[in-house]
């Protein structure tokens, strides 16, 4: 209708507008898929390809929807930093809608006042570093429990499945932090990770609505997608309904630390206002999906990625060692006070976040409005993609980018909390990850006693080269076979 009524001049204006436009440089999009068809399996990957023919700031189009591909430190820095404001909304997605109560959590939210008071809400009453420090004392008693177990396995000499004890811990540790109980009685049977692992994947998976919002829907019912999410949701809804519930009917005394849901079902009962709304029991639900599925898969991943590094490279296995036994002594654990002395560890955190980010694409954002991007137009409601993986690996930037080397970091200012755009494995600007300190304090901790506590031997009849590193694909990109490992106790102690 809008091409009928304009008139021959205005037509010839816009198309000769629309001709000036120094758009960014990508593949050829195919009629109607784009570029889907170049994603692959494992699309960080591919996209990384297509960018070293392209360039850095490289734009495909996926089904409808015009995407910008960011892999180089100088782009990022223009997308997170420069144009941070253009850059910091989020697209409406079929899944992150559904699973977010339509968008009324933090992560998926677009940019606006809503989101605003609600991330301030988060950082103040859930994430602040004072609020993270009160929550030391889980820490360590769950990685304490965590040691415990593995101690079994090493007095019976059997294999540790890592990624099963370190999801064990994230998921012990977020269920006490938000709403005080380890894990919710009818969900101890490892249900409860299967849950999330499936809601992660709903959030991950290639929905047809999101890339052809006309008739995509249609696809989705064909394919089994969307009754796929709806019963990913129920189950969701069910858990956070009896958390919420159990809160309601529990009086705390004075003492007890107050946790999320009760500091949320407070304002709800005095009627808060969040930007002009009213916080029910759907805004509660958002917010603990938030945390569960920012929470626990993220700090799980990079600790198993790191302990495969490790494995692979025993020199840098016993350098942290060393420098964890010299630092700790006889000391049974190390607790969190101990661990601004560990250097060492810290660059092995750095260089396994450089190689193994675990969210490899960033969560995408949304362009507000046009804006310039080194001279090529970027327009309002394209999706932005920085490639956190590419920029990792890029040979430019590092020296023998796939090898494990800690020490790369030593004298280097370079850290990861979004203001050095070459390691970005929280992303940066404004919507840069709020649960930073409370992620890594859990990664520091239980590192540091997994290494302390125990040496860690292959399983029999494997090399260090026969450590698979393969990727498996996913909106969280956990290793595509589960790291075993065999724990044994320290040959030798430390005098200090
Ligand atoms: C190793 C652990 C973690 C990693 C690697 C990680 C990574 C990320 C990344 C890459 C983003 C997107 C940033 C961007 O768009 O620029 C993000 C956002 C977010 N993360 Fe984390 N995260 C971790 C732990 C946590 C924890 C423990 C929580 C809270 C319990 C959390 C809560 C959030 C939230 C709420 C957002 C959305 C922020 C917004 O859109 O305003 N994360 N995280």
């Amino acid at each position: 209708f809008h091409g009928k009524n304009k008139t021959a001049t205005e037509t010839t204006t816009t198309t000769t507008k629309q001709r000036k436009k120094n758009l960014p440089p990508g593949p050829p999009p195919c009629p109607i898929i784009g570029n889907l068809h170049q994603l692959g399996h494992l699309p960080h990957q591919s996209l990384w390809e297509l960018s070293r023919r392209y360039g850095p700031v490289m734009l495909i189009r996926l089904g409808c929807i015009p995407t910008v591909i960011i892999s180089s430190p100088s782009a990022a820095r223009e997308v997170l930093r420069t144009h941070d404001l253009d850059c910091c909304s989020r697209p409406r997605l079929l899944g992150t809608g559904r699973l977010s109560y339509d968008h009324l959590d933090v992560a998926f939210t677009k940019y606006g006042d809503y989101w605003r008071e609600m991330r301030k809400l988060c950082l103040l009453k859930l994430l602040s570093a004072k609020r993270v420090q009160s929550f030391r004392y889980v820490r360590e008693e769950e990685v304490g429990a965590m040691i415990e177990s593995i101690a079994k396995s090493a007095e019976g000499g059997t294999l540790v499945d890592m990624r099963e004890k370190f999801m064990a811990l994230t998921v012990s540790i977020t269920c006490r932090v938000a709403f005080g109980q380890a894990s919710p009685l009818e969900f101890n049977d490892g249900s409860f990770v299967d849950m999330i692992h499936e809601a992660l994947a709903m959030l991950g998976s290639f929905s047809a609505s999101d890339f052809f919002p006309r008739f995509g829907w249609i696809v989705d019912r064909f394919t089994g997608l969307h009754s796929r999410l709806e019963k990913s949701f129920r189950q969701l809804d069910n858990f956070y309904q009896k958390v919420i519930e159990e809160h309601r009917n529990t009086r705390r005394s004075k003492e007890e630390e107050e946790d999320i849901v009760d500091l949320l079902l407070k304002m709800e009962r005095d009627q808060t206002e969040l930007a002009g709304v009213r916080l029910k029991e759907d805004n509660i639900k958002a917010i603990l999906m938030d945390i569960f599925l920012a929470g626990v898969d993220t700090g799980a991943v990079a600790m198993e990625w790191t302990m495969a590094e490790l494995a692979r490279n025993p020199r840098a296995m016993r350098k942290a060692q060393e420098e964890i036994r010299s630092c700790i002594g006889n000391k049974e654990r190390v607790m969190e006070d101990d661990l601004h002395g560990l250097k060492y560890l810290k660059l092995v955190l750095k260089e396994a976040m450089r190689l193994h980010p675990p969210g490899v694409l960033l969560v995408p954002r949304e362009t507000m409005g046009h804006f310039k991007l080194f001279g090529y137009d970027v327009d309002p409601k394209t999706r932005v993609h920085v490639n956190v993986w590419a920029i990792g690996r890029d040979p430019g930037l590092w020296e023998d980018p796939e090898k494990f080397v800690p020490e790369r970091f030593e004298d280097s200012p370079i850290d990861y909390k979004g203001n050095h755009f070459e390691l970005l494995p929280f992303g940066a600007g404004r919507r840069v990850c709020p649960g930073i300190s409370m992620g890594m304090a859990v990664i520091e901790l239980a590192l540091a006693n997994v290494l302390h506590s125990f040496d860690w031997e292959l399983p029999k009849g494997m090399t260090e080269g026969d450590v698979s590193m393969e990727e498996g694909a996913g909106l969280v990109v956990f290793k595509k076979v589960p790291l075993t490992l065999l724990p044994v106790k320290p040959s030798y102690k430390i005098d200090v």
